[in-house]
């Protein structure tokens, strides 16, 4: 099983201090527990309507196997209204300072906007996941000051409109290409880690997910590590009917498997606890060093 590693400018939990850096190693595939803080997300949105109720969310996801939780104050469904940085922030602060204060796993913050990232950076997060890829100027000296690796996601357009009529010549040329890029510039600005993501349902149509699934080797083998988040998405819907959002983990976590099988090293999920179970039958099936006897 592949052994993938993050380097961080401060300390994480589980990590160790190596050449001037904090290195988070893990094998296989890595899972990301959504920890959404909105009124509004596609599938879990206004669930955690307060402090308490969010920060047992977050012990829940943990204590099901999550390496990182990931804090979103913004809803990036199709069709989702801009929220402002004011407004993020309100929402993933006191969260991102509880979550330190009780000692929690990796936390990363969800955000495009690069006022947003520092602030939750200096409030506690340890990385940034980016749906837009870096877009907003400053968000890759904000990650490379705070010495923290950001998720590069790609995204065609913005979330009010980027379903309208997404349009590729060759979409895993185009996604893949533009994520290797962006990586590149990422780590020469000083950004010490970068985690690529082709973005599943962010611009795209069916065949172009379905298309990035079926290639997805085509950027494992770049060597920065892959995440990927179909998690309660659209296309499962399309491929399954399965109209209610929270009854798609079962069709979230055949996607994620399939993801593991290209090499993927994390998965961005809901159903934490599913995912953790699924991903070690599979890696038993798929030669994983160890098994807990
Ligand atoms: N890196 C990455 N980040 C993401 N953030 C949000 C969503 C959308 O899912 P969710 O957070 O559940 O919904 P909403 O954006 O409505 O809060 N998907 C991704 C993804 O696929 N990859």
């Amino acid at each position: 099983m592949k052994t993938h590693t993050l380097r961080f400018g401060s300390s994480v939990p589980g990590a160790r201090y190596e050449d001037g850096l904090w290195q988070l190693s893990w094998s296989g595939v890595g899972v990301m527990g959504i920890l959404n803080v909105t009124p509004d997300s596609f599938s879990d949105g206004g669930a955690y309507r307060d402090l308490p109720a969010v920060l047992a969310r977050a012990h829940e996801l943990q204590a099901a196997g999550a390496l990182m939780l990931d804090v979103g104050g913004e809803s990036t469904r199709p069709g989702a209204q801009a929220v402002s940085a004011r407004e993020e922030l309100a929402r993933i602060l006191p969260v991102i300072a509880a979550l330190r204060e009780v000692g929690s796993a990796v936390i990363s913050v969800d955000t495009m906007k690069s006022s947003v990232a520092r602030e939750a950076l200096a409030a506690g997060a340890h990385l940034v996941n980016d749906v837009s890829g870096l877009r907003d100027p400053a968000m890759l000296g904000v990650c490379a000051q705070a010495s923290a690796p950001a998720v590069i996601m790609h995204m065609q357009g913005e979330p009010r409109t980027m379903q309208h009529q997404p349009h590729y010549g060759d979409v895993a040329r185009e996604v893949f290409g533009f994520l290797q890029h962006r990586a590149e510039e990422a780590l020469a600005a000083g950004v010490p880690s970068v985690i690529l993501d082709p973005g599943i349902g962010f611009g795209k149509t069916l065949e172009h997910n379905l298309t990035l699934l079926r290639e997805l080797r085509r950027l494992t083998v770049s060597g920065h590590p892959v995440l990927v988040g179909a998690s309660r998405k659209r296309l499962i819907d399309f491929l399954a009917g399965v109209p209610h959002p929270r009854d798609r983990d079962p069709g979230s976590l055949a996607l994620h498997l399939h993801a593991a099988s290209t090499g993927a090293a994390l998965v961005r999920v809901h159903d934490v606890a599913a995912h953790v179970q699924g991903l070690k039958v599979w890696e038993v099936l798929n030669g994983s060093p160890s098994i807990d006897q």
